[in-house]
């Protein structure tokens, strides 16, 4: 994997840039629909492609693990095939789903002990097979297996989360670097910077990472509900530390907003589940704002429900119609609200790419930011 710095916006942080992996090319800044078990819920791949041209998405080795398991998967030729997206995909390793699903859970040095939430079977995730479970699945960038601190968290145990997840890194790298691809393609380890929300961890934590020399780096712990200006913060002080020439992820943000805030902080990659999950309960995030089409006030509004978006579906169907849908709880307003929405995210980190580019992202933000926020 190569990353290409092509812009930096004069007024902040924010540059756009070009990752190219074994399964195509991503351009930066760029949001990576979350496709959990193997699918983007209640999307088609060729929805993903053609309307909201997303560019690489997520899958989640916690579910594809338990269900539909790695035989099946490697027996289909990996998650590429099996799904049949063929551009770039990123797993992330389980930890945090085991911390945020798994009822039962114990961390131990050698890993965490967990129960399935789908049969309640007794699974243990370390370090080393879970890089051969994402060998397996196939996915072009792969995460670290690490610990997400919860928000808040005590500084002790801050403190030795990190240096756990650390000595973690160090296994992850020994068994990736001692292993090949199983279906002939390179694929890429990325760490991630823990220490919660305390500037001496987070600086320890970016500094080790950062010396470990990968081709790109996370950064988690955030997120968790910490505050914004928290979570922009530590993204601050994380950014300043980790090396300009490798692409920064950051986990599992955000609200267009806290997207908008962390591209001017140096971030270019994000995954959220918030535009699907919040699609299916009316939730759109749209050109004009923010509408929640369960609302009385949209049921005679045969407007498209974002002319200004562009796309099929945002174009072809009316408010009204889509609220009917919801209240009806039709099959097709999941369907509708999750591609509007993704084409949305989408569109958003598109157009802060060309803010940057032509070196006028920081004003451009600062009004987005209100604008995205009014609520319809
Ligand atoms: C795979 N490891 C890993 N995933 C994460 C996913 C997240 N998702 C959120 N908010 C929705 N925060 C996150 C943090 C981490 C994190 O610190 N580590």
């Amino acid at each position: 994997m190569t990353f290409e710095l092509q812009a930096q916006d004069p007024g902040s942080n924010a540059r756009a840039g070009k990752v190219t992996t074994a399964h195509g090319v991503i351009e930066t800044p760029i949001f990576m629909p979350v496709g959990t078990a193997a699918t983007v819920k209640a999307v088609h791949q060729r929805e993903l492609k053609e309307d909201i041209q997303a560019q690489i998405i997520l899958g989640n080795t916690y579910h594809l693990y338990l269900r539909p398991g790695l035989d099946i998967l490697e027996k289909a030729g990996g998650l590429h095939k099996f799904n049949g997206w063929d551009k770039p995909i990123l797993t992330d390793s389980g930890g945090y789903q085991v911390f945020s699903l798994s009822g039962t859970r114990k961390i131990i040095e050698e890993g965490v002990k967990f129960k399935s939430h789908i049969d309640g079977s007794t699974h243990l995730f370390t370090p080393e097979n879970v890089m051969d479970t994402q060998r397996t699945i196939g996915a072009d960038i792969i995460m670290a297996f690490d610990e997400c601190t919860p928000y808040p968290c005590e500084y002790d145990y801050a403190k030795n989360s990190m240096h756990r997840t650390h000595r973690w890194l160090k296994r992850c790298c020994e068994r990736f670097d001692s292993t090949e691809g199983k279906y002939g393609f390179d694929q890429t380890l990325f760490p991630i910077v823990q220490g919660s929300t305390f500037r001496d961890l987070r600086t320890q934590s970016a500094e080790y990472i950062a010396s470990m020399n990968r081709e790109g780096n996370a950064i988690g712990g955030l997120s968790v509900g910490e505050p914004a200006e928290m979570m922009y913060e530590m993204t601050d002080l994380v950014c300043s530390i980790l090396p300009k020439d490798k692409p920064r992820y950051l986990m599992g943000v955000g609200t267009p907003a806290n997207i908008l805030e962390n591209i001017a902080l140096g971030v270019d990659m994000f995954d959220c589940v918030l535009p699907t999950r919040n699609a299916r309960n009316g939730m759109l995030f749209t050109t004009q704002g923010i509408i929640n089409i369960r609302n009385q006030r949209w049921k005679d509004d045969f407007s498209p429900i974002d002319a200004e978006l562009g796309g099929y579906t945002s174009t072809f169907y009316s408010k009204a119609y889509l609220r009917h849908l919801i209240h009806a709880q039709e099959y097709l307003a999941g369907m509708i609200a999750s591609v509007h929405n993704l084409t949305f995210y989408l569109w958003l980190v598109k157009q802060a790419r060309e803010q940057i580019k032509a070196g006028t992202f920081a004003a451009w933000k600062n009004v987005m930011v209100e604008k995205l926020m009014t609520r319809l």
